[in-house]
């Protein structure tokens, strides 16, 4: 196993930022810690990397036990969202520091630092300033310093949380690739769920310093374990089990509280035993996909989020009668709800 965080708990104060949280990250996997901001993913990273000492637990690295080693001891690389790459060093220079300071060979140094800007796909910028890069060069610049050492682990703080959209975008399929290239333990802190479902194997979501969930992209996505689980991964809809869409549909509205997501909602423009009446009371074009806002009468609205296609089918307009039926939907016992 790479990484085995055993019942760790930490408080700062009267909080308790992580509440007796155990997860196994299996050798060479990259995994996310995804959670709203408090949830306590920087502090369980800080566990990890020898920054914090847990008050109760333990931390296994490689199956060693590390709880008590130094940050130096456990051999581990390290990214935040800021990078700090020294400004007074080259890009080689940057990246060579730790094996310089290690007092390696010079051709073995200038070797590995040729492999590694091969790696980040910056060979011809070696010898500019971080000042003369982009913020996601910079980044990149960044993985491959915390990469020269070969450290068993990677630990990844938002490490794209500063840059545009688009860049974070295509940094992150780049590290999925790296990833895939150089297989070092990481675990990746985001509160960004698309990039926690492009980026990793496995995704841990946290909440309140706890862990409600951890599985595949496609396991936390299609069997939410939890209602925030389900709300946290992608927009949701929230109905009471006696909704008039439920009333006629096949769906298991067993608990007072249905979950339904705008992708699982299929709108008809004809009725049948199956559907429920409703009005469409706005439509919102993004594009690449339309919201439509459906209106059942009984006090209860949601949203339906249709492709392009299934929009240009339906010939929707705003005031329309639909008939809507819930594709999936799950209901949560009222006690994981509150
Ligand atoms: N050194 C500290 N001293 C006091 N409180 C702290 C300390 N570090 C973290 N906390 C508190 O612990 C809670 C969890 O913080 P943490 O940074 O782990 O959350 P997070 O999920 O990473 O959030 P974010 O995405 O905002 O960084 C927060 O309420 C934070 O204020």
């Amino acid at each position: 196993m790479g990484i085995q965080v055993e019942n760790a708990s930490k408080q700062f104060g009267d909080f308790l930022a992580v509440d007796n949280v155990s997860l196994e990250v299996e050798t060479g996997s990259l995994v996310a810690l995804l959670g709203p901001s408090g949830s306590g993913k920087s502090s369980l990273l800080r566990l990890i990397a020898g920054l914090e000492l847990p008050d109760s637990g333990k931390i296994y690295l490689t199956g060693r036990d590390a709880t008590h080693e130094t940050v130096q001891q456990r051999k581990i690389g390290f990214v935040f969202q800021h990078y700090a790459l020294f400004k007074h060093l080259t890009v080689r220079q940057n990246i060579g520091f730790g094996l310089e300071i290690r007092k390696g060979d010079k051709r073995k140094v200038k070797a590995r630092v040729d492999e590694l800007l091969e790696l980040i796909q910056l060979k011809g910028l070696g010898d500019r300033f971080p000042s003369q890069l982009s913020g996601g060069q910079r980044q990149r610049v960044a993985l491959a310093r915390a990469l020269a050492v070969e450290p068993q682990v990677l630990l990844l703080d938002e490490p794209f949380g500063a840059l545009d959209a688009k860049v974070r975008k295509d940094l992150r399929a780049w590290l999925r690739r790296l990833h895939d290239e150089v297989h070092v333990t990481t675990v990746f802190v985001t509160h960004d769920q698309e990039e926690a479902m492009e980026v990793s194997d496995k995704i841990v979501v946290m909440n309140k310093g706890r862990i409600e969930q951890i599985g595949s992209p496609a396991e936390v996505y299609d069997r939410p374990a939890t209602p925030f689980v389900m709300s946290f991964i992608g927009p949701v809809n929230v109905l009471p089990s006696d909704a008039r869409l439920f009333q006629s549909s096949a769906i298991d509205a067993t608990h007072p509280q249905v979950y339904l997501r705008p992708r699982d909602v299929e709108i008809q423009t004809e009725g049948d035993s199956t559907t429920a009446p409703a009005k469409v009371s706005r439509l919102i074009h993004l594009g690449w996909e339309v919201q439509a806002e459906l209106d059942f009468g009984d006090g209860n609205t949601i949203n339906a989020h249709l492709s392009r296609e299934q929009f240009d089918r339906l010939d929707l307009k705003p005031k329309q009668d639909v008939f809507v039926k819930p594709k999936d939907a799950r209901s949560f016992p009222l006690a994981q709800t509150a």
